[in-house]
């Protein structure tokens, strides 16, 4: 599903109305009209008394007014109460057309001095209809007051008209203060920050209103930014033949762990095995390769000679294993989980990305910190590559900070594609997938059950696993990530505290029912 930036919403709609000839003010009736049909279920469902619309100066409030209208068209048992937050006189083109219309109904219209104008009683649908796409600033003054107004009723439904008003609908930020909705009504095609944090704590369930945009105008501009849905994930799922064997299955390389972060490798390679690889490889000492067996007995671990007491991979050997990986056919690896940080790892990770790169496959984790120590080095180098930092090592890859990072999630995971020429995974609540020309995958799934150690380790395993047995690098990640996270929510179903080893043996039912159509996204309404 594509997703849409607030300057790209606007551009739509200059063009439909240049080449089209459409008049704004038919996106706004048929903006209104879509708002008024969902309060009027809402009010049944419900069982709500009374409707209070309150409406900014913008079009947004434009929007309000039409459906104050529509309402009291389709309806008479709802008293309608409009509370305008501007004053008429200085309202402009559709906006004030509206306002003149809505003076000729039953509606009451109160025009708003102070927030002590505005009563909202229990039992009453809250039409938000205050800021929406326009917003440019913080939420200050009057519209701070109503804002936290309506937050502070109760027994109260709040329905948000395109997005809860203080909510930037590019990057999903509150501006100062947001409305907190129980729904939001999005017009005509879905504003991208409202599928990120923190947005999503504010939108409650979104609906796409349907308000004339042409699909042929939507297609002819080039949105980059996308929700990830099950409709995507289905055709990217793996699917084996019968005739398949343990090699065609796909192999996966792991060059992963140190003697105090051996978990690490186990839970990446037991990932892959779970998302349906049919052999994990991770060549390791024999002391090490003794606790792997007995942990996880599936794994093969060809022998590896290390005089160090630190660490398990020397750069002498990188060649070496790199030749081996390719002779035991594997078609994706895993590079970094648990490798630990110092000069010597840096020169190995070095080696092994530059004499493995014909396989290519997933880098993570302290193999991240190793390429961001030479990050100039590593310019355009990653291709073939997907790297899945969190935010941390995101910043450390940009040279930026993980605030910055929190702050600009898509302009960061986007440069980190650029600027590696790679996939870029980054993890988080909502995690995006980046590629090299720009586009940005947003993903719905996964929570905060999933922050427990090693449920990273298990994720790169999980896009690696995919990866061998489907060689296409921006879909295994995108396919990866949304089966971890749709793991972690079935998990959470039943119990809030989750392991990550628990999260990699969700994985195939995860599968299954994307496989079996059932999953829809649960903050949205309809597909
Ligand atoms: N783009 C489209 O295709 C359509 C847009 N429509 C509506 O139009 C909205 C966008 O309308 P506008 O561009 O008029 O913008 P808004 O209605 O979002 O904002 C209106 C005004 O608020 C002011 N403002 C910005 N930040 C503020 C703040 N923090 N505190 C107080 N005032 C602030 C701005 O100066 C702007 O003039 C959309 O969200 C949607 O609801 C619909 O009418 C249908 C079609
Ligand atoms: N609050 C959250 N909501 C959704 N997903 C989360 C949240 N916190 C963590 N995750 C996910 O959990 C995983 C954690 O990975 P990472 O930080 O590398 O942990 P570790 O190093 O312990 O394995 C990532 O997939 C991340 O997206
Ligand atoms: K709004």
């Amino acid at each position: 599903m594509h997703l849409v930036t607030s300057d790209a919403m606007q551009k739509i709609e200059q063009h439909l109305c240049q080449q089209y000839g459409i008049d704004t003010l038919l996106l706004m009736e048929n903006a209104g009209k879509n708002v008024a049909n969902e309060a009027l279920s809402i009010l049944k469902e419900k069982n709500l008394k009374q409707v209070i619309i309150l409406c900014g100066g913008g079009n947004n409030g434009g929007d309000g007014l039409v459906a104050a209208r529509q309402l009291l068209s389709v309806s008479s048992a709802y008293p309608v109460t409009v509370y305008l937050l501007a004053n008429p006189e200085k309202l402009k083109k559709d906006p004030l057309y509206n306002y003149r219309v809505l003076k000729n109904t039953s509606a009451r219209i109160i025009e708003v001095a102070s927030v002590k104008d505005i009563e909202i009683y229990p039992q009453s649908l809250v039409i938000d209809a205050l800021l929406g796409t326009g917003l440019s600033k913080p939420v200050t003054g009057l519209y701070r007051e109503t804002v936290e107004k309506i937050n502070s009723a109760r027994d109260v439904f709040v329905l948000s008209v395109d997005v809860p008003s203080g909510i930037n609908a590019t990057s999903g930020a509150v501006m100062g203060s947001s409305v907190k909705a129980d729904y939001t009504v999005t017009l005509g095609l879905p504003k991208r920050g409202l599928f990120v944090f923190p947005a999503r704590e504010y939108t409650g369930k979104i609906k796409v209103a349907d308000i004339g945009i042409p699909i042929i105008l939507q297609e002819a501009f080039p949105i980059k930014d996308i929700l990830i849905t099950p409709h995507l994930i289905i055709e990217y799922l793996p699917e084996r033949n019968p005739d398949v064997h343990k090699i065609s299955a796909g192999v996966v390389g792991v060059i992963a762990g140190s003697p105090s972060m051996l978990g690490a490798g186990i839970l990446a390679s037991l990932g892959a095995y779970c998302a349906g690889a049919g052999m994990v490889v991770w060549p390791l000492p024999f002391s090490a390769a003794s606790l792997v067996k007995i942990h996880l007995p599936e794994v093969v671990t060809p022998l590896v000679e290390s005089t160090q007491a630190q660490r398990y991979y020397m750069p002498s050997v990188a060649e070496f294993l790199g030749k081996n990986f390719a002779e035991r056919k594997c078609r994706s690896l895993i590079i970094g989980p648990g490798l630990g940080v110092s000069p010597a790892t840096s020169f190995f990770v070095e080696k092994i990305v530059q004499a493995s790169s014909h396989i290519g496959g997933v880098i993570d984790a302290d193999a991240l910190n190793c390429i961001a120590g030479e990050r100039q080095l590593w310019k355009g180098r990653l291709s073939g590559w997907i790297i899945t930092p969190h935010h941390g090592e995101a910043a450390r890859l940009l040279g930026s900070s993980p605030k910055e990072v929190a702050e600009n999630r898509f302009e960061a995971v986007k440069q980190l594609a650029d600027y590696f020429q790679c996939i870029a995974v980054l993890k988080g609540p909502a995690t995006l997938i980046a590629d090299p020309s720009g586009n940005i995958f947003v993903n719905p799934t996964g929570g905060p059950e999933l922050a427990t150690a090693g449920s990273g380790d298990v994720l790169s395993g999980v896009i690696a696993g995919i990866l061998a047995q489907t060689g296409k690098h921006l879909e295994s990640a995108i396919c990866g990530v949304f089966l971890h996270g749709l793991a972690g929510d079935m998990l959470a179903r039943n119990k809030k505290e989750i392991t990550a080893k628990e999260i990699a043996y969700q994985i195939p039912a995860a599968k299954k029912v994307v496989r079996d159509g059932q999953y829809r996204i649960p903050f949205m309404d309809g597909d």
